[in-house]
C-alpha cells in the first residue's frame, strides 16, 4: 500500500496538482457564494445581477477544473491559459465582493490561489502573480472594495505560500524530470539488453546472478531463473577452469578491479561454447553493488581463428615445403611475404628478417662492399621487373636467368612474376615465384650439345653446321661473303675398318678430327658431316681456303699409330666459296662436295677447288647417272671385243671385252666417263653382272661351235666395286655353272690402282675366285704402285703391262727398262705377260726383243663387234703373217 502511494506521488507532477486542486478551490468559493445566496435570499437577485454573473463565471471555471481533473487531454493548459483562468476567478471575485456587501473575501482562497498558480506558472510570472495578488487584495480592501482579512501577516503567508509553492513546483518539475529520464534510460537499457547478443550480468560477491539479460540463455542455454535454481554455473572447460577461477576470485577480492577471461563453458546442450569475458568489481557503487560481467559468445570466431590458423599454417607449409624461391612484394618493391627456400638461397633466417627489405639489399649482402655499381645494375634489373607487374598488371612469365650475381653463373633460374589483387581487385603488390632449373637446364643443354655433336669426336655435327651456314647466309643478305667450305672426305677409309677393324677406324677418326683441330684456328668451324666425311667452314676467300685445304692434306697423310698398328691415312678435299646464288646450306655444301667428288676422280688425296665448269661436269654426270639406270633396261648397253694375239705366231688367243654404252640422250659415250659414274653410283654391279654373262654365253656359242678353239679365253673387267659385293663369288659360280663354260677359259681383270685401294680385301676376295679355277689378270700394270710383296700375295696369272709404257717403247729408255722389269718381274713370278695399247710394228718388236709373249691393241685390231670377232675367229687369222 505504501509503496502504491509512493508511485502515486512520484508521478505527481506540479500540473497534475493544480489539476486536481483547482476544482476544489472553485468548489470552496462556490458553496461560500452559494450559503450566501442563501443567507441573503435569493429571490432578490437577478439573473443579470453583476454578482450572479460572477457566479455564473466561477460556475464555469469550476465545470473546466473539474473536467481538466478527469481529462486533461481537452483541456488546454499552459501558462498563457491559466493567466486567463486566474483573471477569471479574480474578476469574478472582485465582483462578487464589491455587489456583496456581507461577503468576505476568504484568506485560504487567497492562499490556496496563490499556492496553486505557480504550479502552472514559469518562477517569475508565478512570483509576480503572487505578489499581484497579495498587494492587490490588500488595495481592494484599503479601499473598501472587498472584505478580506488583509493583516500583514496574511500579505506574509501568502507570500510564503507561493514561494513554497514555486519551490514545489520546481521539485516536482526537477523530479518529474528526473524520473522520466530514469524511465527513458531503463526502457533503453532494457531495449539494449534485450536486443544484444553480448550477456551482461551482476552477480553478488557469492557469485549468485542479480541480474541478467535474456542473452544468457542464448549464449549458454540456461536461463538467469534455472541457474539460480540450482545455483550451479554452466560448467567450464578443464582446460580453461583454474585460470578462470583465479581470475574471477581475483575480481571479487580486489575492490574495482576488472578481468579479461577467454574460456570454454558448456552449453545446456552439452556442446563448448567458447565465451571471452568481461569483468568489473563495482561491490563499492551502492546503485549496483555487485560484480558486473559483460560475456561474448566467441564460438564462431574462435572457430574462424582456428580455420584460419590452419589455413595458414597449410599456406605456410605449402610455402616453405615448395622447392621454388616465392615471395611477395608491396608496391614499393619491399618484400612482404618469403618462403623457406627464398631465405636459403639468400641467407636470412626467417621472414621477419627479410620484410620490408628491397632487392638491392639482398644483393649487396650477397655481393659484399665495393661492388656498388653491380649492386645497382643487378637490382635495378629486378625491381624494375617487378614493379613493371606492379604497374601493368600483366603477369611475366617463364624468365630465364643465367646467375644473379657474379660467380653464380653456374645456375639458371625460371622466374614468374605475377600481381597481387587486394578484394577489392587493386593492385597492392606482386608475386614472384622463382624455381632454380640449374639441372634440366644442364640437362637441356647436354641433349641439345648431343643434338648438335658428334659422339665420337665431339665435333659438331653436320645439323649443327647446316644451322650455321643457313645464320651466315642470311647474315650475308646476297651480298658475297667471305665464307669457304672444305668438304674433306678419307680415301679409302672403308679399308682401314676392314683391315683393322672398326675399332682402330675410330681411333683414326679422332687422331684425324685432333690434326684437324691443331692445323686450323679456332674461329674456324669443324665438323664431322658423315662417316669419314669432316666440313670445315672458313670466313677466308676460295684461294686462302684451297691453300688451307692443301695443308690439310699434308697433315692428314702422315702416318699414325692407332692401337698397335701403323696407318696411313689420306683425304680428298673439295672447296666451295659461299655466292649470293646460295639459297641454302646444302647449296654450298653440295658444290664443295662437287669438288671433293672431282678431286676422288682425279687420283684422291688432291684438293679441288668448285668452279662452274665443275658444275657442269657434275650436272652432267648427274643426268648421265640417272639415264645409266635405264640403260640396260633400254638395250643400250653392247660389248666390243679386242683380240688378244701370240707375238710369237700371231694366232687370236683370247678377247678382252670392253664396254661400250650409245646413250638416247647422249650418243656414243666413251667407258671412261660412264663407268666411273657407274662405280660411283652401284649401278656397276649389275652391269658388270650383265658383262660376265654375255662373255661366258658367247665363250659358251664360240667353244661349241668349234672344238679346236677350245683354248680360246675371254677377259672380263671387274671394278673394285664389284670385287667387295659379298655376294660377287657366287654371282660368279653361278654365271659359270649355267653358262657351262669352263672356269679356266674367263679371266677377270682387276686394274692394279683399285686393287692397291683396297690390298688386303683384294686379296681376300681374289684367293676365293681363284678356288672356282678362273684365271685372273692385274689390269694397267706399272701405274700403281705395288710392291713386289704384295704382287706375290695376290694369286693373279696374268700381268697386263699399261700402255702409257708400251706406248713409249723404243723412245724412252726409262719405259724400256720399266717393261724389261715388268717381265723379268713377270717371269720370276711366273705369270702371263701381256702388253697393252700395241699401235705399230716397232712396239710390237720390240715387245718380241724384251720377252712378251702376248700383245693386245690397235696394231692388231681395235675392239670390233661381235660378228667381226666370230668372223675373225673364223677365219683364224694369224696376224703376224706379211
Ligand atoms: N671406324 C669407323 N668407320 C666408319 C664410321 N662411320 C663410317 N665409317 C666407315 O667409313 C667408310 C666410308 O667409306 P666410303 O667413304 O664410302 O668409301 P672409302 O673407303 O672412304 O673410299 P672413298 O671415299 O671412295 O675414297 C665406310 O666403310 C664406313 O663403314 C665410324 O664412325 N667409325
Amino acid at each position: 500500500m505504501n509503496s502504491r502511494l509512493s508511485r502515486s506521488l512520484s508521478k505527481l507532477s506540479a500540473v497534475r496538482l493544480f489539476h486536481l486542486s483547482m476544482p476544489v478551490l472553485y468548489a470552496g468559493l462556490l458553496l461560500q457564494l452559494l450559503q450566501l445566496f442563501l443567507q441573503s435570499g435569493i429571490s432578490g437577485v437577478s439573473w443579470t445581477d453583476p454578482s450572479m454573473l460572477a457566479a455564473s463565471l466561477l460556475f464555469v471555471l469550476f465545470l473546466v477544473g473539474i473536467t481538466r481533473s478527469f481529462r486533461p487531454q481537452w483541456i488546454l493548459t499552459n501558462s498563457r491559459a491559466a493567466v486567463f483562468e486566474l483573471l477569471g476567478l479574480l474578476t469574478s471575485i472582485a465582483v462578487f465582493a464589491s455587489t456583496q456587501a456581507n461577503f468576505r473575501v476568504p484568506l485560504p482562497a487567497v492562499i490556496m490561489m496563490s499556492a496553486l498558480f505557480p504550479l502552472i506558472f514559469s518562477a517569475r510570472i508565478a512570483l509576480l502573480c503572487v505578489l499581484l495578488a497579495a498587494s492587490g487584495a490588500t488595495l481592494m480592501q484599503s479601499r473598501g472594495l472587498i472584505s478580506y482579512d488583509g493583516s500583514a501577516l496574511s500579505v506574509a503567508s501568502v507570500l510564503c505560500v507561493g514561494l513554497i509553492a514555486i519551490l514545489l513546483k520546481r521539485a516536482l518539475d526537477l523530479h518529474a524530470a528526473a524520473v522520466k529520464q530514469a524511465r527513458m534510460n531503463e526502457r533503453r537499457f532494457n531495449a539494449i539488453a534485450r536486443a544484444t547478443r553480448h550477456v551482461f550480468m551482476i552477480a553478488d560477491a557469492g557469485y549468485r546472478i542479480k541480474y541478467a539479460n535474456p542473452a544468457l540463455q542464448e549464449v549458454v542455454g540456461y536461463t538467469k531463473e534455472e541457474i539460480e535454481q540450482d545455483n550451479v554455473w554452466p560448467a567450464v572447460h578443464p582446460d580453461d577452469a583454474q585460470a578462470h577461477q583465479e581470475k574471477l576470485r581475483y575480481l571479487r577480492d580486489r575492490p574495482r578491479s576488472k578481468i579479461f577471461s577467454r574460456h570454454r563453458s558448456r552449453h545446456k546442450d552439452g556442446h563448448w561454447v567458447w565465451l571471452e569475458t568481461r569483468g568489473y568489481n563495482m561491490l563499492h557503487d551502492p546503485a549496483i553493488n555487485g560484480l558486473v560481467f559483460s560475456v561474448e559468445d566467441i564460438t564462431a570466431r574462435k572457430d574462424a581463428e582456428r580455420k584460419l590458423e590452419s589455413e595458414h599454417a597449410l599456406l605456410r607449409a605449402v610455402l616453405d615445403l615448395n622447392p621454388a624461391m616465392i615471395y611477395a612484394k608491396d608496391t614499393e618493391g619491399r618484400f612482404t611475404i618469403s618462403n623457406s627456400s627464398f631465405h636459403r638461397q639468400f641467407g636470412y633466417a626467417s621472414e621477419d628478417e627479410l620484410r620490408g627489405k628491397k632487392v638491392h639489399e639482398l644483393i649487396a649482402a650477397q655481393l659484399g662492399s665495393g661492388q656498388e655499381r653491380h649492386v645497382a645494375r643487378i637490382g635495378d634489373a629486378l625491381h624494375l621487373q617487378d614493379i613493371e607487374v606492379i604497374q601493368s598488371g600483366i603477369p611475366l612469365r617463364e624468365i630465364e636467368t643465367q646467375g644473379f650475381w657474379e660467380g653464380d653463373e653456374r645456375r639458371w633460374y625460371r622466374s614468374n612474376k605475377y600481381p597481387l589483387h587486394d578484394a577489392d581487385q587493386r593492385i597492392v603488390g606482386m608475386i614472384g615465384i622463382t624455381r632454380d632449373i640449374t639441372e634440366r637446364k644442364e640437362y637441356e643443354l647436354r641433349l641439345e650439345h648431343q643434338a648438335h655433336h658428334d659422339f665420337l669426336t665431339g665435333l659438331p655435327n653436320r645439323r649443327y653446321l647446316l644451322k650455321k651456314i643457313n645464320e651466315e647466309i642470311a647474315r650475308a643478305k646476297g651480298i658475297p661473303a667471305r665464307t669457304s667450305v672444305l668438304f674433306c672426305d678419307l680415301d679409302f677409309f672403308k679399308s682401314v675398318n676392314d683391315t683393322h677393324g672398326h675399332e682402330v677406324g675410330d681411333k683414326c677418326l679422332v687422331e684425324l678430327t685432333h690434326r684437324i683441330r691443331m692445323a686450323l684456328p679456332e674461329v674456324d668451324f669443324v665438323c664431322r658431316y658423315g662417316g669419314d666425311e669432316f666440313v670445315i667452314l672458313t670466313h677466308v676467300p676460295l684461294p686462302d681456303a684451297t691453300v688451307k685445304a692443301q695443308q690439310l692434306i699434308q697433315v692428314l697423310s702422315q702416318p699414325m699409330i692407332a692401337g698397335d698398328v701403323i696407318v696411313k691415312i689420306q683425304a680428298s678435299i673439295g672447296v666451295a666459296q659461299l655466292r649470293p646464288t646460295h639459297k641454302s646450306a646444302s647449296e654450298l655444301i653440295h658444290d664443295a662436295d662437287a669438288a671433293m667428288y672431282q678431286a676422288k676422280e682425279r687420283g684422291r688425296s688432291r684438293v679441288e677447288t668448285f668452279s662452274l665448269t665443275l658444275q657442269h661436269n657434275a650436272t652432267k654426270r648427274a643426268q648421265m647417272d640417272v639415264a645409266l639406270r635405264f640403260a640396260l633396261d633400254r638395250d643400250e648397253l653392247s660389248l666390243c671385243y679386242q683380240p688378244k694375239v701370240s707375238l710369237i705366231d700371231g694366232s687370236v688367243l683370247g678377247f678382252e671385252l670392253l664396254l661400250r654404252w650409245r646413250s638416247e640422250e647422249y650418243g656414243d659415250i666413251p667407258p671412261s666417263e660412264f663407268i666411273p659414274i657407274a662405280e660411283s653410283s652401284g649401278i656397276i654391279i649389275p652391269i658388270g653382272l650383265w658383262v660376265l654373262e654375255q662373255a661366258c654365253w658367247q665363250l659358251n656359242r664360240w667353244q661349241s661351235e668349234a672344238g679346236d678353239r677350245n683354248h680360246l679365253t675371254v677377259a672380263v673387267n671387274v671394278s673394285m666395286r664389284q670385287l667387295m659385293q659379298p655376294s660377287f663369288l657366287s654371282d660368279v659360280a653361278e654365271i659359270l655353272a649355267r653358262t657351262g663354260i669352263a672356269a679356266s677359259s674367263l679371266e677377270l681383270e682387276v686394274t692394279e690402282t683399285s686393287a692397291m685401294a683396297n690390298p688386303a680385301q683384294t686379296a681376300e676376295t681374289m684367293a676365293a675366285l681363284k678356288t672356282l679355277g678362273i684365271r685372273l689378270a692385274l689390269d694397267d700394270f706399272g701405274t700403281g704402285y705395288s710392291s713386289l710383296a704384295y704382287l706375290q700375295s695376290l694369286p693373279i696369272d696374268v700381268l697386263k703391262i699399261d700402255k702409257t709404257f708400251v706406248s713409249h717403247l723404243g723412245k724412252q729408255q726409262n719405259d724400256d727398262a720399266i717393261v724389261r722389269l715388268i717381265i723379268a718381274l713377270a717371269k720370276t713370278l711366273h705369270l702371263e705377260i701381256v702388253a697393252e695399247g700395241v699401235e705399230n710394228k716397232a712396239q710390237m718388236h720390240e715387245l718380241q726383243k724384251l720377252g712378251c709373249l702376248i700383245g693386245q691393241g690397235h696394231y692388231f685390231s681395235p675392239p670390233m663387234k661381235q660378228h667381226e670377232a666370230e668372223k675373225l675367229l673364223r677365219a683364224n687369222r694369224q696376224f703376224l703373217q706379211a
